[in-house]
This record gives C-alpha cells, sequence and structure tokens, in this order.
C-alpha cells in the first residue's frame, strides 16, 4: 500500500484542542474562542494565562487570586541564581541559558516528585515555572551584564515586574501595557513546533519540567522563535549600509538569503499578531520622534510582499517594538518563551488529560541485507 510522506507533518491532525484556532487564510487567531484583537486590546497576560489554563476569562476575584499568587512564586532559590550566575559567566546564549534554568528549577519544585500528569500539581508547576522564569531571565542578562540581579516584587504586574527587575526601574504606563500586549499576543499559537516538542516529550509522561525544556530548546531555532532577533539584526544591517531597505533586501534575497519575520505555515496573509505589533512600532516611533525602524519595516513588508508575494509573520514587528523599548536584542526570543511557557502548559495540561504516546515513522530508504564484517576485518 502506498504511504503518503508529509515532511514537516504539514497540514496533519496529530490531536484535537481547545486552545488556539487559527485561520491561516483570513489571518484570524482566538484563544478558546475570544478574539487576539480583543484580548490583546482588553486583557492582561494573567487573565490570558488564567483563560488557558481554567477555560474561561477569570472575573475579579478570581483574576485577583490567581495573579496574588503566582506573584508569590516570582523568587528564586539562592542555588539557582548561583547557577545562573555560572550562566552569565560562561557567557551562555541567553534561551540556553533559559533552557538550562527552567531544568534547573524542577529540582526545587515542591511539586517535583508528583505524578506527572497529576494536574492540581502541574497547574502548581505550571504557575511556578511561568513566575520564576521572568526573574531567571532578567537576572541572567544583568548578571552577564556586570549588574547585581534585582529581586522581583509582588505588587507589579507580570510585565511591568519584569521590566523592573531587567532595568533596575519601574517601567511608565505605555512600556508596561506594550509589553503585556506583546506577552498576550505570544501566549498561544497551535500546534507549532516548540509546542509540538512539549507535546512530544509529554506523551512519554515525562514532566512538566521536561516538556518546557524540550519546548525552549525548540523555540531557538531560527525559522521559529529565534526570528525575532534576526529581524532586528537585519534593519541595524540595512541601516548601516548605504542601501535603500528595498534594495538590500532584493540583494539579499538574490544572494539566496531568506528574511526573517517572513512566511508562515499556516498563515497565507498577515498574521493578525503582527498587524497589532506594527501598531505599536509605530507608535513607539512617533513617541520618540523617530520612527525610522518602523518606516524600514513597512518599505521591506511592501517589498516582500509584491516581490515574492510573502507576508510578515508575528517575529517582524515584534523586532522594532521590543528594540524601541530599550530590550537587548538577545532578549527578544527569551521574551517570546516567557510569554509561550503559558501556552506550553495548557497544552501540556490537554496532553495528559487524554494521553496517547506521540511516535510517528520514517520511511526507511537506507540499504537492506549488507553483509556484516568483524571489526577486524573491515
Ligand atoms: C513564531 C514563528 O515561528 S513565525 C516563523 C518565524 N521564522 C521566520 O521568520 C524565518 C523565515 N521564514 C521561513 O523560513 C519560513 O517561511 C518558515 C520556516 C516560517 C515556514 O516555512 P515552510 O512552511 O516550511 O515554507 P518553506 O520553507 O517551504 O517556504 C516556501 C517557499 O517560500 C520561500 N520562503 C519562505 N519564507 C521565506 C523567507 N522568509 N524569505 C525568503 N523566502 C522564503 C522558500 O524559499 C520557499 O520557496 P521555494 O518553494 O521557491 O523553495
Ligand atoms: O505557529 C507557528 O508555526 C509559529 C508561530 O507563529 C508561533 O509559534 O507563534
Amino acid at each position: 500500500m502506498p504511504e503518503e510522506l508529509r515532511r514537516g507533518l504539514e497540514g496533519v491532525l496529530v490531536a484535537e484542542s481547545e486552545l488556539s484556532y487559527i485561520d491561516g487564510d483570513a489571518g484570524q487567531l482566538i484563544y478558546r474562542g475570544y478574539s487576539i484583537d480583543d484580548l490583546a486590546h482588553g486583557a492582561s497576560y494573567e487573565e490570558v494565562l488564567y483563560l488557558l489554563w481554567h477555560g474561561h476569562l477569570p472575573d475579579r476575584n478570581e483574576l485577583e487570586s490567581f495573579a496574588d499568587t503566582m506573584a508569590t512564586e516570582r523568587g528564586i532559590d539562592s542555588d539557582v541564581l548561583e547557577s545562573i550566575e555560572a550562566l552569565a559567566r560562561a557567557d551562555e546564549e541567553p534561551m540556553a541559558a533559559l533552557r538550562t534554568m527552567v531544568s534547573t528549577l524542577s529540582a526545587y519544585d515542591d511539586d517535583a516528585d508528583a505524578d506527572p500528569t497529576d494536574r492540581e500539581a502541574n497547574l502548581r508547576k505550571g504557575r511556578r515555572i511561568t513566575a520564576k522564569i521572568p526573574t531567571a531571565l532578567a537576572a541572567f542578562v544583568r548578571m552577564r551584564d556586570g549588574n547585581d540581579p534585582i529581586a522581583p516584587r509582588e505588587d507589579l504586574s507580570h510585565a511591568a515586574n519584569f521590566l523592573y527587575m531587567l532595568n533596575d526601574e519601574e517601567p511608565d504606563e505605555v512600556l508596561e501595557e506594550t509589553f503585556d500586549m506583546a506577552l498576550v499576543l505570544h501566549a498561544d499559537h497551535g500546534l507549532n513546533a516548540s509546542t509540538f516538542a512539549a507535546l512530544v516529550t509529554s506523551s512519554t509522561l515525562a514532566d512538566l519540567h521536561s516538556a518546557i525544556t524540550s519546548a525552549i530548546g525548540t523555540l531557538s531555532g531560527s525559522l521559529h522563535g529565534g526570528a525575532n532577533q534576526d529581524v532586528m539584526q537585519m534593519l541595524q544591517e540595512v541601516d548601516n549600509s548605504d542601501k535603500e531597505p528595498s534594495t538590500w533586501v532584493n540583494d539579499a534575497l538574490e544572494g539566496g538569503r531568506r528574511i526573517p519575520g517572513f512566511g508562515h505555515r499556516v498563515y497565507n496573509v498577515k498574521d493578525p499578531r503582527a498587524r497589532i505589533l506594527s501598531e505599536k512600532s509605530e507608535e513607539l516611533g512617533e513617541a520618540a520622534g523617530d520612527t525610522k525602524w518602523y518606516e524600514y519595516s513597512v518599505t521591506i513588508e511592501d517589498y516582500i510582499k509584491d516581490e515574492k508575494g510573502l507576508v510578515p509573520n508575528v517575529d517582524f514587528y515584534s523586532a522594532s517594538t521590543y528594540y524601541q523599548m530599550g530590550i537587548p536584542i538577545d532578549t527578544y526570543t527569551p521574551i517570546f518563551a516567557l510569554s509561550r511557557a503559558g501556552g506550553w502548559i495548557a497544552h501540556v495540561l490537554e496532553q495528559y488529560e487524554d494521553n496517547r504516546l506521540i511516535r510517528p515513522r520514517a520511511r526507511y530508504v537506507g540499504a537492506k541485507d549488507r553483509e556484516f564484517t568483524e571489526l577486524d576485518a573491515r
């Protein structure tokens, strides 16, 4: 019987999920039935986390109790801080450091010995992982830059607290709202590669920390979350060249380069998150009196659409948005992970509810029936 081979699992359905839906032709994204536009403009990251993990938007009491409990989990053990310092001293890449840090957190988790599929224990672990990632990441970035880490504050939102720990300064309202919106936009996206990696790991009944560690490693690549940093580096290359942005991109395409921030496995039209982030990028530029990065981005978007029919994905406009917020470029992908942790955890919870080992097959195209020769006779 001929067996169809689907490279990259393109279009293959492998699970049912109630978490997020993407209409790639309409450019629509929803989390549990709510449009991404409504959530981005009306809900905080904490509300979205609650929605993803508990199935409904929280009322005020539910939100307060959820957000307060998460805020109390922000602190990290001094041993973990020491290992973060060692990673910073070794000049580890931030995404690799984050991968190691999340793995390390499992040693200090009160529910580490729970059954991997215990939902209540996983909600507690998930809360801790999500609460501690910003603390660990901010500490790493500060220490590798030669600064002391800043302890988390419980009175700030998830978004504001991260920026506070990163900069040793409370963010103003615009920065907090922009960052919170970016977290909402990145929280979930169907069975993207990193979420799928988390599912593969959890489908073996490995624990939540293992699944999130797999996911972070998977997100780091330049075809996935790693593209947001590449976009900013490209914009800087454009800026440093003496070429017009469209000439620069034309030359890059002719040289066989892939343009980061463009193309998507599911969207055939502009990613709705890119649409929202492009507005933010423009607003930040206007507020600062310099729309250069936004303008480069728009010129490149128009050119690539006309020439290649390719449209921006979420990573394209998050780059100039984060840059104008003063966030270090190599922190963009870890920030993606900081938000996506919420979606990964929600998907792993779903996986454990109705688990089946994920184990596809490869068509074997190698040799058969080769004659074995002892080592000394080869
Ligand atoms: C959060 C996220 O993960 S969003 C994605 C982030 N990644 C990036 O932005 C990296 C750049 N983009 C890409 O590499 C791709 O568009 C991907 C990996 C996102 C999707 O890839 P796939 O669905 O596998 O599409 P595939 O790689 O087969 O590309 C189809 C065609 O479009 C071209 N193409 C796709 N994206 C790009 C790009 N960014 N620049 C130039 N050409 C591109 C490919 O060269 C290919 O052309 P060909 O058929 O003539 O060879
Ligand atoms: O869905 C994908 O393949 C990639 C993506 O946009 C995301 O993970 O946010």
